[in-house]
């Protein structure tokens, strides 16, 4: 039977017609957009923080290469049913386009979806919609500029932050060229900027000017994980052992969590000093990473690769540290794709989707969260791969993070199928910035509400706290030596109401117009920065005023995350029983009673069918005034159908593969 690829090889003249007549009717009424800011001015001027999400989606897609068509496409002329085209001749293969970018930002690219009616091929253009969308022209360098830089993630990681940029697409559509650009750039600028970010740090402190030119004040320790199926293995073990399939063999690596919730895989970590220690590592473990040819790739990675770069600041340990975790997603296979291999790697390939699909699930719920500020569950612990990426879906986590997810799409028609599955994937990441609602309910225990006067309060109340405990220590002190000379000094007063001195200007710290909320955004170093700014008194030591910081900032995170979980429950038990509206806010969910090993499998069988047609029966339900009907037992029927499905196409399957089997063995027992 004709696949639907070589369905659209077949008639890829018609579609080239098709798609010239609608691009250039397309081009009469909307010219292509391109990027807000030229690529030259964007390096230039740094990113405002203002305007950064902590969800950012860009589409790519890439050239086609030489002869690619010819070779991906290939149709047997020899073949018995051997398809013809419109002339009855052998269709020539030749690269038509299934991806136009209408705009670069905001990203759209259309894909060409190709279809057969009885009056012949037929195309629909389908929009998606993300932050930003890189044509086949745009080089690797831009791709760095516009996502790694302009959304300020290595500052984050050096203020002590989490930025992690994932890599998804199906196989062969460039998640590893694109991946392995940005860990190089990544390496050639962190240093780089590891010492502006250190200067700053260590002159605000009054260091040493020459020891600030350094500003060597980060350790960078790096590891790199590889998951393959349920299997984490260490991409810096060095081995020679290869197994059956010539696949190096790696010590198991366990990844759960530990007693005080981190997830930490026992990795070799290794400490790089230099761009060129980092690059030589990156190498390394790239080298080691175990591919294997699929159907659609040579070279195609099988396995999630994370290389994590974790940074300490040496001046603030016992801050959080840093990361930046860099994610080259295994290939998003279909199952149509992968059933024609071995046992082994269709479980890989079952197990690599199911982590994709918790993987959409975190993302889309984080996007949730951070544009509503409300709360939402975010199903981290449900898979290995979402339970490495803790630190970015993680609510109680006081760490700023921000993840970026990079869609890859292949440029030929015939994989449009595929692109249309990566795009509705990644499409929904992007959110819209939350409107500004006005100023919220003032709360005493929730400084996301609090003004500037009480902001001032608050810091004041803390320093004060501070000023007395080491005035305390200091009294104390002089006691010990008067006592030790056999005298006795005065107990020590209560000072002046607003004499004692606190050593800081608050104001300088938290200046007019600023409230409690816009200091819950700094990272640690940065408020820590600020406060030794506003040091006022030589009496109040660095690294005292330096502790303050660190624990007063801990204060306010605290509070905040307090206020959170309040909210959170608040909202959880405003909520009806077992009937829940999923965190899209788009259909009810009561998933927990259905198996869910056969659950994931029919939601991987149907793939982005499964979410539609639910959300197409929750829709209808709307429209009718049947909410309640539909939640009350619509779901239930809509589930229960395509499971019936699935369970059939399972027998179906069995049956074919049975009939295979004892074809297979009547042929072995005539031999
Ligand atoms: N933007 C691009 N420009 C030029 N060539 C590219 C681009 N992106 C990818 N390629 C080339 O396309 C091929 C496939 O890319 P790559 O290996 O990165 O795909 P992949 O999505 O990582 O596949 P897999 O999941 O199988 O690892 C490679 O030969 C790569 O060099």
């Amino acid at each position: 039977m004709a696949t639907s690829a070589t369905l659209t090889t077949t008639h890829l003249s018609t579609f080239r017609t098709i798609l010239d007549e609608w691009n250039q009717n397309r081009l009469k009424t909307s010219p292509i957009k391109g990027f807000h800011v030229p690529l030259e001015e964007l390096q230039q001027s740094p990113p405002s923080k203002d305007a950064l999400k902590d969800v950012i989606v860009a589409f790519r897609t890439r050239p086609p290469l030489p002869n690619e068509a010819a070779d991906k496409f290939h149709v047997d002329p020899d073949a018995k049913d051997a398809p013809v085209d419109e002339d009855g001749q052998p269709p020539v293969v030749e690269f038509c386009s299934g991806i136009t970018v209408t705009s670069a930002e905001p990203g759209v690219f259309f894909a060409h979806v190709p279809g057969m009616k009885w009056s012949g091929p037929t195309l629909t253009h389908k929009p998606y919609e993300a932050d930003l969308a890189f044509g086949p022209g745009i080089e690797n360098e831009e791709v760095y500029q516009r996502t790694v830089v302009a959304n300020d993630m290595l500052s984050l990681a050096l203020s002590g932050g989490v930025g992690c940029i994932l890599a998804y697409g199906q196989t062969g559509s460039g998640k590893t060229f694109t991946m392995e650009s940005v860990e190089h750039r990544i390496a050639r600028d962190l240093f780089d900027q590891a010492r502006i970010v250190g200067k700053r740090l260590l002159l605000a402190q009054g260091g040493d000017p020459v020891a600030a030119e350094n500003g060597d004040i980060f350790e960078f320790n790096v590891t790199f994980l590889e998951l393959l199926g349920k299997h984490a293995s260490d991409l810096l073990e060095s081995t020679t052992e290869v197994d059956a399939q010539g696949n190096p063999v790696r010590t198991e690596i366990a990844v759960r969590e530990d007693k005080v919730g981190s997830v930490r895989p026992n990795l070799i970590s290794s400490t790089v000093r230099t761009s060129a220690e980092l690059e030589e590592l990156i190498n390394k473990a790239l080298s080691h990473r175990r591919t294997s040819a699929t159907l659609r790739n040579a070279t195609s990675s099988r396995s999630h690769a994370l290389l994590t770069i974790s940074i300490k600041n040496r001046l603030l340990p016992y801050a959080d540290e840093g990361q930046l975790i860099l994610v080259d997603l295994a290939g998003s296979e279909r199952y149509e794709d992968s059933k024609d291999h071995d046992k082994q790697r269709m479980e890989e390939s079952r197990d690599n989707n199911k982590s994709l699909m918790n993987l959409k699930e975190c993302v889309r719920a984080k996007a949730k969260m951070a544009a509503e500020d409300g709360f939402v569950h975010i199903p981290w612990r449900s898979n290995k791969l979402t339970m490495l990426l803790k630190p970015i879906f993680d609510i109680e986590s006081r760490q700023p993070s921000r993840a970026m997810i990079i869609a890859h799409v292949s440029p030929h028609i015939q994989d449009s199928i595929h692109s249309t599955n990566t795009l509705s994937y990644a499409a929904p990441f992007k959110t819209i910035p939350p409107k500004p609602r006005g100023p919220a309910p003032y709360d005493a225990k929730d400084p996301r509400t609090w003004d500037h006067a009480k902001t001032i309060e608050w810091l004041t109340a803390q320093f004060t706290k501070h000023a007395m405990k080491s005035r305390q220590a200091e009294w104390n002190v002089k006691s010990k030596a008067a006592q030790l000379a056999g005298k006795k000094l005065k107990p020590l007063e209560d000072p002046v109401p607003g004499q004692l001195d606190l050593g800081v200007d608050i104001l300088k710290i938290c200046p007019e117009g600023s409230t409690a909320k816009d200091l819950g955004t700094l990272y640690t170093p940065q408020f820590v920065q600020r406060c030794l700014e506003a040091r006022i008194s030589e009496a109040l030591r660095t690294d005292a005023l330096k502790n303050n910081a660190v624990e007063i900032i801990g204060n306010l995170f605290y509070l905040i995350l307090t206020a959170k979980t309040r909210k959170r429950n608040e909202i959880m038990k405003s909520r009806k029983k077992l009937v829940t509206e999923d965190v899209y806010g788009e259909a009810p969910r009561i998933d927990a009673e259905y198996d869910q090993e056969e659950f994931l499998d029919a939601q991987i069988f149907f793939g982005t069918n499964w979410q539609e047609t639910i959300m197409a029966g929750y829709k209808k339900a709307k429209e009718e005034g049947r909410v309640e009907e539909w939640h009350n037992g619509g779901y239930g029927k809509t589930v229960e159908l395509m499971l019936e499905e699935y369970r059939a196409h399972k027998a179906a399957e069995a049956e074919k593969a049975e009939k295979v089997g004892k074809a297979e063995a009547a042929v072995a027992n005539n031999e």
